[in-house]
């Protein structure tokens, strides 16, 4: 499956590349971060010498104020501090830019892929990759640019006026540092094998958190929620188990490097080993304090490359998703002005075959079939057999592997989304509706629509009575995904956006499988009216409803078997004639089961 890519965990070679090239828009600001960055950790080295000139000069003329050796350590100060507070503005603004260009750019590549890529990422994993991926980059952003000179620049700068000042105790402050950096080695391999079983385990809570909701209604009717709460705190047991190991593993080494690269043991090293060097007069005094003043900051500098890394290994996730949606294949489409419009409303199948992807068996296997402007054409056979695909083929949900579709003589991979979409209408079993007013529910896709033609789309869907009826009628919101309606009320608005949509061609995907018995009624005479005059095709398990089709496919394991009017179909031995059986006998026993339940 093609989805199965953007869960694929990168190899670390590419991370720098990838986050780069998403990073790409707001590049030069984080340049400016990281270099003002730079200049504020060179501008505290700047006060430290400054201040090791002042403590100098005044040795040296006691009577005489440094007044320039104290400026510049009150300029250095100064400098440091509003270059810092420039890095950090410019690294917030471009996370904030990166985040609204990102999510621009994955909204529009939504609208570009096949809609089969979208589905198969789901809600979840949309909405995880729109809002968390792209906020967790935020604040990478925003946090560690300004972080990469203090962690690089100041170092490098400090060891050079270390040595310039005095090269022994350069020599000892950097070995003190790199028993400190084989430490932080040691812990960041075990972390990133540790980070990446935290974000499984993390990954693995949010699932049973969103199962736990989402099943809330089922599991209370039927388990009183046990199995999938327990579930959930297995996950979560799991989570708090490698929390665990992970602050066991890694704590002792973690805690040893704090310790190394705290202050202490440089300052200490550094006290010792310079007053025996001042003792044997080897050492100025004056140079002995500037280099006590330098070498703490040495050794902590080197805490924002730990910060540095546990941070880019919090975002590599983020970052390798946000790159496979922005990389995702588009839907092939022709050039500006070379989309072709269909003659009519006919519909053909030619030798189609399809698979789901490259390593799957195939879904269709050589279908054809004619579907003449104005028919019904239903789609029967067994679950699995290809019904949905053939009618999801039809939107380009996905593009065929072999043979082509036409609609009134064009291949649908000539024509403009825009066109195909004027041909065609959908209305599948999982509905949709926006956060919007019922109104501008039905009026989706044709904006200009008056309300007098959206109410009579409503009534021909027979929805106008329960919108009617509630409090703020066709204003009323419709909520999160229409919460509050039934399923049944939900489908009749789509049917009524699909009839004011009014489009030639109508593929209907198993549209009343949800429905109450009630409700159906009212859903199949909506149904009737929805599909007057149009080109049909149509999914259904429920075969009383494809008596009076124009022509029937049945369809097994990915092959179109038989073709025909159901009294024809029903007179062959065949796998239609076999449904019907089985159909007849499963209507027999839920009878016989009610009259015996009836009974007793
Ligand atoms: N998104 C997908 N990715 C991979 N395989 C899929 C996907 N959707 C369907 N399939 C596979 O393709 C085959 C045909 O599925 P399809 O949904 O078209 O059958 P169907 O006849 O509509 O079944 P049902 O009546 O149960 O809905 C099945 O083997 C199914 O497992």
């Amino acid at each position: 499956m093609r989805a199965a890519s953007h869960a694929a965990r990168p190899e670390r070679g590419d991370d720098d590349d990838r986050a780069w090239a998403i990073m790409e828009p707001v590049r030069r600001q984080i340049r400016l971060a990281m270099g003002l960055g730079a200049v504020s950790g060179l501008a505290v080295l700047a006060t430290m010498i400054c201040l090791a000139m002042t403590v100098l000069a005044l040795r040296d003329h006691p009577g005489q104020v440094p007044w320039v050796w104290m400026l510049g350590a009150l300029a250095g100060t100064v400098a440091s501090y509003l270059a810092r507070l420039g890095a950090f503005n410019q690294s917030h603004y471009a996370a904030f830019r990166l985040e609204r260009i990102l999510r621009s750019r994955l909204a529009e590549r939504m609208a570009e892929v096949p809609l089969g890529y979208i589905q198969a990422l789901g809600a979840g994993g949309l909405t995880k990759v729109i809002h968390d991926d792209v906020k967790a980059l935020h604040v990478f952003v925003a946090d560690s640019t300004p972080l990469y000179a203090r962690a690089y620049v100041t170092p490098l700068a400090t060891a050079a006026i270390l040595f310039w000042l005095d090269w022994r105790l350069a020599l000892a402050v950097l070995a003190v540092l790199g028993l400190g950096i084989l430490s932080m080695r040691g812990a960041q391999k075990r972390r990133r094998n540790m980070a990446r079983l935290y974000n499984e385990a993390r990954e693995k809570v949010s699932a049973a958190v969103v199962e736990f909701v989402q099943a809330m209604p089922v599991v209370r009717n039927f388990d009183t929620g046990h199995s999938s709460f327990g579930r959930y705190q297995q996950a979560l047991d799991a989570y708090l188990a490698v929390l665990a190991r992970w602050y066991r593993d890694s704590g002792r080494s973690v805690r040893m490097t704090w310790a190394i690269l705290s202050p202490l043991p440089t300052l200490a090293v550094v006290l010792w080993l310079g007053l025996w060097q001042v003792r044997e007069g080897e050492l100025d005094a004056v140079r002995w304090l500037a280099i006590l003043l330098l070498c703490t900051g040495m050794a902590e500098s080197v805490m924002p490359m730990m910060m540095l890394r546990h941070m880019i290994d919090k975002v590599r996730l983020s970052i390798a998703r946000i790159h496979d949606v922005l990389a995702a294949p588009l839907l092939p489409v022709p050039a500006q002005g070379h989309s072709r419009r269909p003659a009519d409303s006919g519909v053909v199948f030619d030798d189609v075959s399809f698979r789901y992807g490259p390593d799957e068996t195939e879904a269709l296997r050589h279908v054809s079939f004619v579907a003449v402007p104005g028919s019904v054409t239903a789609l029967v056979g067994p679950s699995g057999a290809g019904k949905s695909t053939v009618a999801r083929l039809i939107p380009r949900f996905w593009d065929v592997t072999g043979g082509r579709i036409l609609i009134g003589g064009v291949d649908i991979r000539d024509m403009g989304a825009d066109d195909l979409m004027r041909q065609v209408a959908f209305v599948f079993q999982d509905t949709f509706l926006f956060s919007d007013s019922i109104a501008e529910n039905i009026r989706l896709g044709c904006p200009d629509a008056t309300d007098e033609e959206v109410i009579a789309a409503a009534r021909a869907a027979q929805a106008h009575d329960f919108i009617a009826a509630l409090p703020q009628g066709y204003d009323t919101p419709a909520g999160e995904r229409g919460a509050l309606l039934s399923g049944g009320q939900r489908q009749r608005i789509t049917i009524a956006r699909a009839i004011l949509q009014n489009r030639p061609v109508l593929v209907l995907d198993e549209a009343t499988a949800f429905a109450d018995p009630e409700n159906e009624a009212a859903l199949i005479r909506a149904l009737g009216e929805l599909t007057r005059g149009k080109t049909v095709i149509t999914v259904t398990h429920r075969l009383q409803s494809v008596v009076h089709a124009d022509q029937i496919l049945v369809f097994d394991a990915g092959r179109l078997v038989q073709a025909g009017r159901h009294h024809d179909l029903l007179a062959q031995p065949g796998r239609y004639a076999r449904l019907w059986a089985s159909h007849a006998e499963a209507q027999a026993w839920t009878l016989g089961y009610m009259r015996k339940g009836a009974a007793e």
